[in-house]
């Protein structure tokens, strides 16, 4: 399988906070969910992927180019879907047209037209009337008409009711069909995440925990739940985190079978989903999430 980004050891320092030693691939055809707590540095990945920040340092590719010599030809193929308005309020969706279409090659009208009629959105309404909802669909509209092959979304269905989250993702769902483009998407809404991406990176204090399908994430971990005489040192080695109360136990493992082995029957196990992972991690014992 292809990667349509690649990060190499990229490393970004700000005052308060760094971006380490970042190794990352996302893959084409695939939908990616990018998940971490609030500054763990998603905005900032995003934002080094698209140029908008330059590396301090590392290697970072696009469709296999550098940003160094192949600026323009990474723009007109990859597409930012964002859910504020970037132009001038009064403007509405056919003079936004007039503006952004000259700037792209592939640009397709027929296709631009088709998708403000499916996704229902006025032409002649100033963008000042426009909901979040509304928003992110012009700007995925925009996206889709340049045949953008990598689209990137940041927080994509946050602020959204139920109804529209749920016609978003199935819109995501629709334009991934043919395979021929790779979504990538940050979200806290963990629900999205079991719905529609095929793997997760997972990001905590600038470091990527992990970037793996879903399938391996939830084969790897388990909450296990026992009383709290099974507890020993060489047992809570086998644990990322351990939640104690007076009733017992609930920790996160990633090591399913060493604590099969080891405790069998004495406790229970289940799948951990997504927000079990994430906040077991958050101010984990163990190194390795
Ligand atoms: N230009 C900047 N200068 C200094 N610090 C910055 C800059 N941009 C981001 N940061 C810091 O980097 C950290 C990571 O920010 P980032 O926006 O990447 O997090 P995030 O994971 O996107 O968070 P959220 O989920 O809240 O949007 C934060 O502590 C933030 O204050």
């Amino acid at each position: 399988m292809k990667n349509v980004v690649e990060f190499k050891g990229v490393t970004k320092h700000f005052k308060d906070f760094s971006l380490e030693d970042v190794h990352l691939q996302i893959r084409q055809g695939c939908v990616t969910g990018f998940i971490g707590a609030n500054g763990a540095g998603k905005s900032t990945t995003m934002k080094l992927m698209m140029n908008l920040l330059k590396a301090d340092a590392g290697d970072i590719n696009v469709f296999g180019l550098d940003y160094a010599s192949n600026e323009k030809e990474i723009k007109e193929r990859m597409g930012f879907v964002y859910d504020s308005n970037v132009f001038y309020e009064s403007l509405n969706l056919k003079d936004i047209r007039r503006i952004v279409a000259p700037a792209y090659k592939n640009w397709n009208d027929k296709q631009f037209f088709d998708y403000i009629k499916k996704f229902e959105l006025p032409l002649n309404k100033g963008m000042k009337t426009f909901s979040k909802g509304m928003q992110m669909k012009a700007s995925l509209a925009m996206a889709l008409s340049h045949d953008a092959e990598f689209i990137m979304m940041d927080e994509p269905t946050a602020g959204l009711d139920p109804v529209f989250r749920r016609e978003l993702l199935d819109i995501l769902q629709e334009i991934m069909e043919d395979g021929r483009r790779t979504l990538f998407f940050s979200t806290h809404i963990t629900s999205d995440l079991e719905r529609i991406a095929d793997y997760i990176t997972f990001i905590q204090k600038g470091k990527i925990l992990f970037n793996d399908s879903i399938e391996d994430v939830q084969n790897r971990y388990a909450l296990v739940k026992g009383s709290m005489d099974v507890i020993n040192r060489d047992v809570e080695k086998m644990f990322i985190k351990i939640e104690r109360s007076s009733y017992g136990f609930t920790a996160l493992t990633n090591d399913v079978a060493g604590v099969k082995a080891v405790l069998g029957d004495r406790v229970t196990m289940e799948p951990a989903t997504v927000e079990d992972i994430m906040f077991y991690a958050k101010g984990a014992e163990k190194q390795n999430v």
